[in-house]
């Protein structure tokens, strides 16, 4: 049985003070939802609040991003050691916007899934289909590429460690969700995929659906019996929508 994750990438929003009355409101209301697992990931100068407000409590954080080298002269980047250092359980890797504005391709997203790990990270994979390779009829060809480059550097006992965000690139901060059922076709394909090399570690992977995932399709999305739960953009800056969410997941169970 796989528990469902809630994470929330709060991308680059906040301050010292939103973010105290986020993390605030999140804890204040998470109650018990015993069969969810829930995340934050705040950006990188927020960790530290991040950790002192949530020590204690059944919600665990993250950082966005890392870099694929372990320590040196990469001036402004944050290494997966200093995020392990902040108490940090997760990080996210291959995020479509790190793809499209900052040029990582597959090979990079992969040195980083692999550093994360080594770091003691469990890292969030994201893939996704952009809307012109969805028309184009691609979708599935661009997924396995995708978790193929993961495969290939660090072979499939690396899922048993990750957990995989499956976000349509066209779904992302637009309003436009993937209906249940063409998120389900692409999260069955993705555990087919990792099947093809382990049964075992594709039936334990986790795999979460982002893209305008809301408290009003989030139930119906989590429903699926290969959707493990919701990477969350948009949502996750609310703390009642976050919290919706989280009890949809709970629910899912
Ligand atoms: O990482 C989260 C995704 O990019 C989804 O963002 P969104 O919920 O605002 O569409």
């Amino acid at each position: 049985m796989r528990k469902p994750l809630v994470a929330g990438n709060w991308k680059m929003n906040g301050s010292r003070a939103s973010v105290t009355d986020l993390l605030g409101g999140i804890r204040a209301g998470i109650g018990e939802i015993p069969k969810a697992e829930v995340a934050v990931c705040p950006p990188f100068p927020f960790l530290q609040m991040t950790e002192e407000a949530l020590r204690g409590s059944s919600i665990a954080w993250g950082a966005q991003n890392l870099c694929t080298e372990p320590a040196g002269a990469f001036t402004g980047e944050v290494a997966g050691s200093m995020i392990r250092e902040f108490g940090c359980t997760y990080v996210i890797v291959g995020h479509s916007e790190r793809r499209e504005y900052y040029g990582e391709d597959n090979q990079v997203v992969a040195r980083k899934e692999a550093m994360a790990r080594e770091r003691g990270l469990v890292p969030i994979l994201c893939v996704g289909e952009t809307l012109a390779q969805r028309e184009a009829g691609i979708t599935s060809e661009v997924v396995a590429d995708q978790l193929d480059a993961v495969l290939e550097l660090s072979g499939v006992s690396a899922f048993g460690k990750t957990v995989i965000a499956y976000e349509p690139v066209w779904a992302i901060g637009t309003g436009l969700t993937a209906t249940p059922e063409q998120a389900q076709e692409v999260h069955a394909f993705i555990r087919g995929r990792i099947a093809e090399q382990s049964a075992d570690v594709a039936a334990g992977v986790r795999i979460l659906y982002g893209g305008s995932m809301k408290p009003d399709n989030a139930a119906d999305l989590m429903a699926q019996p290969d959707i493990d739960g919701g990477l969350i953009g948009g949502a996750s800056l609310k703390p009642n929508d976050f919290l919706a969410i989280c009890a949809a997941a709970h629910a899912s169970c």
